[in-house]
């Protein structure tokens, strides 16, 4: 590899990367953006290059893969395959979600992960990375199933997690009622009441606000960006997709800052709401995903607005866009048409919602652009408050752990802009957030030796 030459570097990596890890796109797609952010600094500073810090960290410290049998309502028996990337403990326990979804293989997960462990650092609390989950398929099933599936599932995990070891919580899929079921087996395995999960019910140890933190700490990232611009959500027009957990926070806290949010999407289709979704609105959604697990596409016949087929929000006109769902929902066309329409500020909910080209646009626009690990680490922020509380064995108020989240979220726009500003003021926060997730955890392992 090329130590002196930043861009001759990146290419060698890259194509170390791949031949190591060969069809794992989505996992060369979330390297490559972080490689090409660090390489400049890396090569200014050799220690880590010597040290192969970056080598190191794209290995997982530990890949669990397993199988997951259960049994239908009709005794039928399915098989699915659990995983669990232990990817990053340098500066904590391994912390990061599960993703239940039929999509799902290795290449996701070590993405997610390798994303996590750099997020985790940018919180600011003590939490290495790590994400797991499985090709199980939620929808359709009757809460016994999902049950069953969750005990199965976390007879296994319980061999591998604990509450000093590897802390999971939600993501796809993954939502109360999941970490409900694998909690419950988890404790009856091991005879212990521990803080082992988060995103857990309030009753149970869970924290205030832990829901609503993803949503809310992306509006929050949003309107530190504005706000170095003297602007603010307050009148902007804001397309939103996905209709799960981060988008119907993402929708509640952009109306609490006085914004427009008017579209929300699922896998089949888009809303637009041209009058703008409101909390009468807003809590038909809630109901509508949450207690009956219906599809958006009603949300335009209960209140006669437009539906697109099989389409995603960015082809309508907004000020700010927050992708909320998935990976590379954000196409480079689809980014083509954000900037043709006026969108000048992008915020990600969702983990590496945008591609590689539609990420290189907006760069290249200029425009206010949060990457996700910036952006939506209000959720793993928060859950790094639970297991505090859970530590502590105290309960914050809703007030108290809001107020820490916008603390930490204020402090990684902050840090993005000490590690991402250009010399004429603008900010690269896909740089910023990537030196500065990478630089604690650098520093972390050469300290802890070669390990
Ligand atoms: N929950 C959390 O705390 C955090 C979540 N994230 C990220 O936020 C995103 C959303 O997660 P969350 O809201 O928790 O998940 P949910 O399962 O609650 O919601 C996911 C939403 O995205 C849609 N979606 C999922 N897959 C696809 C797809 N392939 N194409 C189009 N739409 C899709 C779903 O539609 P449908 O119902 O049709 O599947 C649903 O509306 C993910 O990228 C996740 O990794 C990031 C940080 C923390
Ligand atoms: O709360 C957590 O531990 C995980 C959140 C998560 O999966 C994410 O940040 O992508």
């Amino acid at each position: 590899m090329n130590f002196r030459d930043p861009a001759q570097y990146t290419e060698d990596f890259i194509s170390y990367l791949k031949a190591k890890n060969p069809r794992e796109n989505e996992f060369h797609q979330a390297v490559s953006v972080v490689v090409e952010s660090l390489a400049e600094f890396l090569v200014k500073n050799p220690r880590y290059l010597q040290a192969k810090i970056l080598e190191r960290m794209v290995e997982p410290e530990r890949v669990i893969m397993f199988r997951v049998p259960w049994s239908d309502d009709l005794g039928n028996i399915h098989v699915n395959r659990g995983y669990r990337v232990e990817m990053n403990s340098a500066i904590g326990p391994y912390k990061g979600g599960l993703r239940f979804h039929p999509s799902v293989n290795l290449s996701i997960f070590k993405f997610l992960a390798f994303e996590q462990v750099l997020k985790n650092s940018l919180t600011s609390l003590p939490m290495g990375g790590g994400k797991g989950g499985s090709d199980f398929d939620p929808k359709g099933k009757s809460d016994n199933e999902v049950m069953r599936f969750c005990q199965s599932f976390a007879t296994e995990l319980s061999r591998h997690i604990g509450p000093n070891t590897d802390i999971p919580a939600g993501d796809i899929g993954v939502g109360g009622r999941e970490v409900g079921f694998m909690f419950g087996q988890y404790k009856r395995l091991r005879n212990e009441f521990t803080g082992v999960f988060t995103g857990k019910g309030i009753e149970w140890g869970g924290s205030l606000i832990r829901p609503e933190a993803t949503g809310y700490g992306t509006v929050y990232f949003a309107e530190e960006m504005l706000k170095m611009r003297g602007d603010s959500i307050k009148g902007k027009t804001v397309a939103i997709s996905g209709s799960g957990n981060v988008a119907q926070y993402a929708v509640e806290k952009v109306l609490d800052m006085g914004g427009k949010p008017v579209t929300l999407s699922d896998s089949n289709g888009t809303i637009y709401d041209p009058e703008g979704i409101d909390r009468k609105k807003l809590e038909y959604v809630k109901i509508l995903k949450n207690g009956y697990r219906g599809r958006i596409k009603e949300y335009a016949e209960e209140y006669n607005v437009t539906y697109f087929e099989n389409q995603r929000p960015w082809s309508v006109k907004c000020d700010v866009a927050l992708p909320c769902a998935t990976q590379n929902e954000i196409s480079g066309e689809d980014a083509d048409t954000l900037l043709g329409n006026g969108c000048f500020v992008v915020a990600e909910g969702a983990n590496m919602p945008s591609t590689y080209e539609a990420k290189h646009k907006f760069l290249e626009a200029g425009i206010l652009y949060a990457p996700g690990k910036a952006a939506n680490a209000g959720g793993v922020a928060v859950s790094g408050l639970e297991m505090t509380q859970n530590s502590m064995r105290i309960n914050w108020t809703r007030e108290e752990v809001d107020q820490k989240l916008k603390t930490i979220m204020v402090n990684i726009h902050n840090t993005c802009v000490k590690y991402g500003q250009n010399p004429d003021g603008s900010v690269n926060y896909v740089k910023g957030a990537n030196i500065a997730g990478f630089v604690k955890v650098a520093n972390s392992m050469i300290a802890q030796g070669l390990v």
